[in-house]
């Protein structure tokens, strides 16, 4: 349970030549829920980028799921991008395709051929977030919740080891917030880490885990009070 899944030092995090964030060290471990807070244009976004290398490590040492950050090279992107689930604020579903084809579009991008062990996963993955019978849907057949809740089960398509969540209830009304975070809850109970970018401090009050703040350049832990 000790084992480390992220593990930052001195690492300076930069959108184009503009410092966003800098001295950043931390680490995260396998099995840990972990908020990343601060108010908006902080760099939480961008924070999130530097760890699925959309954005290069400039400065500092990385270590995310057994990937060096700083030496990463274009064509090692996929493979960490596979060991990572991705979830955004909005959803990112591919909108001509039905929920079952979303998923395998990205089966069949990562290397899946077998289309019986492809229809197992999608379902798997589809129970796990309580959307099985939603196989068939098209995106825009389905609300919100409905959709991020798909974009979850597409996250944990590859068994990652390291769910990256920018923003996931965002786009979501309080009650349907709650419902995602259920599912996130669920997820993380069963073993998995998740890193997730939030500025609503209802879900943090409700569901209290380690939390990490961005502020003035900095992101550092703090205590969440008891209520
Ligand atoms: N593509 C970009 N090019 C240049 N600067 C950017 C880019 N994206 C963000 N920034 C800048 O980087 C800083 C951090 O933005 P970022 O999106 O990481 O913040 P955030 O905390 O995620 O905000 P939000 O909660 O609004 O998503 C801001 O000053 C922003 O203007």
């Amino acid at each position: 349970m000790n084992e480390s899944i992220l593990s930052l030092e001195d690492v300076a995090v930069f959108q184009q030549e503009n410092m966003v964030l800098n001295d950043i060290t931390l680490e995260v471990r396998r099995g840990e829920f972990v908020y990343l807070i601060g108010k908006t244009g902080s760099g939480k976004s961008s924070f999130m980028k530097t760890l699925y290398a959309d954005l290069p490590l400039k400065e500092g040492k990385g270590e995310i799921v057994g990937f060096d950050l700083k030496s990463l090279r274009e064509k090692d992107i996929p493979y960490l991008r596979r060991k990572l689930g991705i979830v955004f604020q909005d959803f990112k579903l591919l909108p001509d395709r039905n929920v079952n084809k979303n998923m395998e579009f990205v089966l069949r991008a990562t290397g899946w051929k077998d289309q019986a062990q492809i229809d197992n996963k999608i379902l798997e993955v589809l129970e796990k977030v309580g959307m099985k019978t939603k196989g068939f849907k098209f995106p825009h057949e389905l609300s919100g919740g409905e959709q991020q809740r798909v974009a979850i089960a597409r996250a944990l398509l590859n068994d990652p080891e390291l769910i990256l969540a920018d923003e996931p209830t965002g786009n979501l009304d309080p009650q349907t917030s709650v419902e995602v975070m259920k599912v996130l809850q669920d997820i993380n109970k069963s073993g998995r880490t998740i890193l997730m970018a939030t500025h609503d401090y209802a879900l943090l009050l409700k569901y209290p885990s380690k939390t990490l703040k961005c502020d003035g350049n900095k992101v550092f832990e703090v205590v969440q009070k008891a209520v």
